[in-house]
């Protein structure tokens, strides 16, 4: 096994072990062995402090060439949250409606993922293909104070046997978790800085959302807010 191998393995030991806290931080039901065998896992704190700033500091530079936008739906209306990506292709919306795009709107490609995201996606087990494919697509959610995203699937990608891997940095947000099918009934859970999410299995189409952020809850991000990495195989 390798170097890096073995310090995932070790890291996902601790996270387990952190578990003990998430009765306050409402995962208590979200982490029952029931919840778990339908691909919906919770790494509370996988990332320390100097992982979540040594991310920080690369999406920077990533968005220095991929500046956040604010997209606004087929309507027009426009998202509370502001979005860019990295890798092959970044999920856009705007009044031609949303979908997959090799480019940013100011026409250059999406830089690529910064190797520190791609060492969390490729330290989880269980990803379908032995051959280890990078992300395509590792949408980055930017949320200010009054930012939410509302109850949806992520269902626009082709290939649903791998899972999501969300990425939790600065303030702390209330996730809502819900079903496959719209409706019924939700459960909700704070996301911290450094949490990481994993959606696999039944949990890859649930309905999920976040409702609010607690603002100024972290000082990870000097301005404030919350970003939210996505990584998703999409073709
Ligand atoms: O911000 C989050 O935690 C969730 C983001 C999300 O669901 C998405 O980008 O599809
Ligand atoms: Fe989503």
């Amino acid at each position: 096994m390798s170097l890096q191998a073995l310090a995932w393995q070790q890291m996902r030991r601790i996270a387990w072990r952190t578990l003990g806290n998430a009765k306050e931080r409402g995962m208590e039901s979200l982490n029952t062995p029931s919840f778990r065998q339908k691909g919906f896992v919770i790494y509370p704190g996988l990332l320390d402090r100097t992982a979540q700033e040594s991310l920080v500091v690369a999406l920077r530079e990533v968005l220095k060439v991929a500046p956040l936008v604010q997209p606004v739906t087929a309507s027009g209306k426009p998202m509370s949250v502001r979005m860019s990506a990295a890798g092959d292709y970044g999920w856009i919306s705007d009044r031609r409606g949303y979908r997959y795009e090799k480019q940013h709107p100011n026409g250059a490609n999406w830089p690529d993922i910064p190797p520190a995201v791609l060492e969390i996606w490729h330290g989880f087990g269980g990803m379908p293909n032995s051959e280890k494919r990078d992300p395509e697509c590792c949408l980055i959610n930017w949320y200010g104070a009054d930012a939410r995203m509302g109850m949806h699937q992520d269902r626009d990608e082709t290939n649903f046997d791998y899972p999501v891997v969300s990425i939790s940095l600065g303030d702390e947000a209330l996730f809502r978790m819900g079903n496959v099918e719209r409706g019924g009934k939700t459960e909700s859970l704070w996301l911290k800085s450094g949490d990481v999410v994993v959606m696999g299995g039944a949990a890859r189409l649930a309905y999920h959302g976040v409702d609010r952020l607690r603002f100024r809850s972290s000082t990870l991000l000097p301005q404030g807010g919350r970003i939210n990495l996505t990584l998703r195989m999409v073709t």
